[in-house]
């Protein structure tokens, strides 16, 4: 079995606008935790939107769970998006349903039957803590909990392929290692997990994390950001960001 994704000199431009992602290679292992670091602007959003097809390559071979994304027939591609969860920077939660609803809208359409979706998004609600939030509206949830829920939805259907774009941006800090706590239970159960994120401070929280740097559209020396102990991923960022 090949890598989850293999990106073969890829570059991104937006129409006729210059490269905002320039000759990435590399591969994302399956079962991999991956950091998604840069400055803003960098292209981390980008490359989170070729992994959820979003955007196709302008330049370059992706392979996503073993199919050429380029050369894919547009038909072929709903199939691959079923098996990536994306929690977007800015949520984008449904706010005429509620929390429940939120939660159970990928599996109804599914077409999963209704009793086996209530008991999944309770089981879920309750491992984000927001049992008593079901039916409180997304408007009406703090920060962090329209976060958590947002995770809740993009994890209900199990995917092969977790994104998170800045899971930690609205949250105080102990919210954040819970965040990141979460996502290291999923990265166990077998998902593969890509969090971009400016908190550099949560990156030695997981040893085991690839983390990558992007900067203006490029990938900065992988080699220099694998850890090898928490001071030398610290020092490592600390270069990084320039502090
Ligand atoms: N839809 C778009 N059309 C044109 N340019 C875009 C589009 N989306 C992003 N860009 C440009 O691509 C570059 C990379 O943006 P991107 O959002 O990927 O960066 P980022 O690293 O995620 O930034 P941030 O940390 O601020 O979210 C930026 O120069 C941005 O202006």
């Amino acid at each position: 079995m090949g890598p989850l994704a293999r990106f073969e000199n890829v570059g991104l431009r937006y129409g006729t606008d210059s490269e905002v992602l320039r000759d990435l290679s590399f591969r994302l292992d399956r079962g991999a935790f991956m950091f998604l670091t840069g400055p803003s602007g960098a292209g981390k959003t980008s490359l989170l939107k070729l992994l959820y097809l979003a955007e196709r390559p302008t330049r370059g071979r992706l392979t996503l769970f073993g199919t050429d994304v380029g050369a894919a027939a547009p038909e072929e591609l709903p199939a691959l998006r079923r098996r990536v969860g994306v929690v977007f920077q800015d949520f984008r939660l449904l706010d005429h349903l509620n929390a429940f609803e939120n939660v159970a809208l990928p599996l109804r359409i599914a077409g999963v039957e209704e009793e086996e979706v209530a008991a999944h998004v309770e089981e879920l609600l309750d491992w984000v803590g927001l049992s008593r939030k079901r039916t409180a509206r997304p408007k009406t949830l703090s920060g962090g909990e329209q976060q958590r829920l947002a995770i809740a939805r993009a994890v209900i259907n199990r995917p092969d392929l977790l994104l998170c774009d800045e899971p930690t941006g609205n949250v105080d800090p102990e919210m954040a290692g819970r965040l990141l706590h979460l996502f290291q239970e999923l990265n166990r159960l077998g998902t593969t997990v890509v969090v971009a994120t400016h908190a550099m401070q949560l990156l030695p929280r997981i040893p085991a994390a690839t983390i990558m740097r992007l900067e203006r559209g490029r990938m900065q020396d992988p080699s220099a950001y694998l850890h090898g102990s928490d001071d030398r991923a610290a020092a490592t960022l600390s270069a990084a960001e320039g502090v």
